[in-house]
């Protein structure tokens, strides 16, 4: 009975994101593929070389994100004997573009170990598919040529909870934590029967991110009737298809593309998330960023549900569609506090659907609305602060409050507030985002864009209009015209 056992070479060090090592990289990735490239087993993906053979080990196309390159070898004439055959090729073409020493080959059989634990490794195949994450604030200073993988979080098991992300390291607000591609993605107008629309989407994956998604949690285990498949998609997927939409959760369009993603999909839920999760339709990439600053060993959470309602209202959501009793820091509060917090939440609710379907926007002369609406911007905002402290997503509303302003003409105002608009969104969607582009070029020239429809030049100011020496809650009374409320 042949026994087989795995077998590999480490890269030790890593390779640096250096474009010397970019360019090393490329042409041992180009060998590869000239050596295989009439061998059905090879597969290039977006992001990688895999073969077909073994547990599919796979080549990045970005060598810095490449720790580990392993197969089930045998000594027999068994398909683990031929894998054997591909790592000797592999690990000889990687010997001339990196040398020996390199190199670190290991065996099991032979009790020889890799350099890198199994943990390093697996994350490091999860960034193949990731864009490149940003270096980490307070980096370590390296001397040699290895780029250190900024080590955002670790993947644990909560008794509660299951898996879960946690800091490993303090990350400052606006990080992205993540960025990674959906395994797959469905479109509600795909004509098929959703089932089988996930089963073929599954098919065309390969091997490992076929369980990844068979491992993930099905709050609908239970549900009679539900297809596994349809549970598992349902608990973990996210809109595919826009920016994140930060309007009136009432009136939030259901997203037409969802999906399923290897990392993202394993965040949990708070009420008062550290996190924020965003599609960026450019890119096509799922990101998360931090919201404020989380230190070393906090969960890293995102919403679930809208987080402007009662708690009743959003333990009813969760457990209804994921199965569990929020038990985070705003549902655990004392009975006075969370009495606070519900009002709150359930004003902040109040206040957005009456920005959101204030016709007065669109009317020419109701100067008294248009203040009205400035007005709810600054109590909203003020809520907003007050609720989820330095994590509170203001972009909305200080974007409502930068289109009332521009459509009255009142560019002094609308520069300050475009400023605000445009940092927001950075923290929350990140600096390639489009919204945020856009809003980048309004910072100069608020007036430049021809999105605006003027409806009133009663507020005109200039650009140069902006008041100094106020302290802060005199400036944000100026900025948003608080004193002029009720004239
Ligand atoms: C999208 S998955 C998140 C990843 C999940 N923990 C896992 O191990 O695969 C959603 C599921 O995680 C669990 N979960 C998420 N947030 C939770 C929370 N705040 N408290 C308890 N369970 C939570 C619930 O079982 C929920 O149905």
């Amino acid at each position: 009975m042949p026994v087989n056992h795995n077998a590999g070479f480490d890269m030790v060090p890593r390779l640096s994101a250096s474009l010397e090592d970019k360019k090393l990289w490329r042409k041992f990735i180009n060998h590869v593929k000239e050596k295989f490239k009439a061998d059905v087993n090879l597969h290039v993906t977006e992001d990688y070389i895999e073969f077909d053979v073994g547990d599919r080990p796979k080549l990045p196309f970005e060598g810095h994100k490449f720790l580990r390159f392993s197969l089930i070898i045998g000594s027999d004439g068994t398909a683990a004997a031929v894998n054997g055959a591909y790592l000797a090729v592999i690990a000889g073409i990687a010997q001339e573009y990196f040398g020996m020493e390199r190199l670190q080959g290991w065996n099991d059989e032979l009790g020889t170990r890799g350099h890198y634990t199994a943990a390093e490794v697996h994350e490091s195949i999860l960034s193949y598919s990731q864009l490149d994450l940003p270096p980490p604030s307070v980096a370590p200073t390296s001397t040699t040529t290895t780029t250190t993988a900024p080590p955002f979080f670790q993947i644990t098991i909560l008794p509660t909870k299951g898996r879960a992300l946690i800091a490993q390291t303090a990350i400052p607000k606006g990080t992205r934590i993540l960025s990674e591609r959906p395994l797959f993605t469905l479109s509600a107008h795909d004509p098929r029967d959703i089932i089988t629309a996930i089963a073929s989407a599954l098919q065309s994956l390969p091997k490992p991110d076929q369980q990844g998604f068979l491992t993930l949690s099905n709050a609908h285990r239970i549900d009679t009737g539900l297809h596994p498949f349809l549970g598992t998609f349902i608990t973990n997927s996210l809109p595919c298809d826009r920016d994140l939409y930060r309007g009136d959760p009432q009136r939030r369009p259901a997203p037409d593309t969802t999906g399923i993603f290897p990392t993202i999909s394993l965040l949990n839920h708070s009420c008062v998330p550290n996190t924020v999760y965003a599609f960026n339709p450019r890119t096509r990439f799922g990101t998360v960023h931090a919201l404020r600053a989380i230190p070393v060993g906090e969960e890293l959470t995102m919403t679930y549900v809208p987080e402007d309602a009662a708690r009743a209202d959003r333990r009813d959501r969760l457990q209804g569609s994921f199965n569990f009793i929020c038990a985070c820091a705003a549902c655990e509060l004392p009975p006075a506090q969370l009495g606070a917090s519900d009002a709150r939440r359930t004003q902040i609710d109040v206040l957005r659907s009456s920005i959101e379907n204030n016709p007065a926007r669109e009317t020419k002369d109701a100067d008294v609305f248009q203040l009205r609406m400035l007005h709810n911007c600054y109590v909203l905002a003020q809520l907003l602060r007050e609720e989820y402290g330095e994590a509170a997503r203001l972009s909305w509303v200080y974007d409502m409050a930068l289109r009332t302003c521009l459509k009255n003409e009142d560019l002094g105002r609308a520069g300050v507030l475009a400023r605000r608009v445009y940092e927001a969104l950075v923290v929350e969607l990140g600096e390639d985002s489009q919204l945020a582009q856009e809003m980048r070029g309004l910072v100069p020239d608020p007036k430049g864009s021809q999105r605006w429809d003027m409806v009133s030049a009663h507020w005109r100011t200039t650009s140069e209009a902006v008041p100094e020496g106020l302290d802060g809650e005199e400036f944000e009374r100026w900025l948003f015209k608080i004193s002029e409320v009720g004239r």
